[in-house]
């Protein structure tokens, strides 16, 4: 399949890609930062925060207490690290806010509107993003633009591996079911581009605020511009 040939399906980003940098910087990471102390302290004897508690003294290679996990969460909140424990607990400080109307998931009229048609085409929508998958289900469950759930097929987050390396594209591609040539991948970031171009899969560069560079890859403004 040449690089003009049609994709089959589409695999997008979220923050800078559908949605905006500011919803996730401004919005979101506050609202779990602030929150984070209190819910590890109410909901931290539960089965599945006691779990990302364990993951978080795995990665930083040492037991430690709840308060330390808490420092070494917000510490990772400032340094914006993809941590897959701290990604699954905000998600479900997160859901709070979403059930609560504190707020209602940003995606651009641009995405949501094209995400519709390109689901009424018959082409396969599914997420890559380093929220984790009951985030990314919240986002797009609780958006501006109503429940855009049911167009995608697929969830994918950094338990499938980080999205700067090939090997996670190609657990996805594995996981769709599609050769690698036939999946277009979104995003704002040219790490990820490089890395799923490595696994294969054709690329575009959402450069939403004229502020992004990524060599090597087809450039959109927004999804109007995109061609699957
Ligand atoms: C699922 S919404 C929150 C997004 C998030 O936590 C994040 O770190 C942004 O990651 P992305 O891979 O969508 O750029
Ligand atoms: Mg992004």
């Amino acid at each position: 399949m040449s690089d003009s040939a049609p994709a089959r399906a589409i695999l997008t980003d979220i923050e800078g890609t559908t949605s905006s940098l500011s919803f996730v910087k401004d919005v979101l990471f506050p609202y779990a930062r602030e929150r984070m102390d209190e819910f590890i302290r109410e909901h931290g004897d539960e089965p599945p925060v006691r779990r990302e508690l364990g993951a978080v003294s795995e990665l930083a290679g040492k037991p430690l207490s709840d308060r330390e996990a808490t420092a070494q969460l917000l510490e990772w909140i400032d340094e914006d690290r993809k941590a897959t424990p701290l990604k699954a607990l905000q998600g479900m400080i997160w859901e709070h806010g979403y059930r609560q109307g504190d707020f209602k998931g940003h995606v651009y009229e641009d995405a949501a509107r094209r995400l519709y048609e390109w689901a009424d085409a018959g082409l396969r929508l599914c997420v890559f993003s380093s929220g984790s998958v009951q985030a990314q289900k919240l986002l797009f469950g609780h958006s501006e633009a109503g429940d855009l759930t049911p167009l995608f097929s697929g969830w994918f987050d950094t338990r499938i591996g980080a999205k700067h390396e090939a090997e996670a594209y190609r657990r996805i591609a594995g996981e769709i079911g599609l050769p690698p040539n036939e999946i277009l991948f979104l995003s704002d970031i040219d790490r990820e581009l490089d890395a799923a171009a490595a696994a294969g899969l054709r690329t575009t560069l959402l450069n939403r605020d004229g502020q992004c560079a990524a060599e090597g890859h087809p450039v959109a403004t927004n999804f109007d511009e995109v061609r699957p």
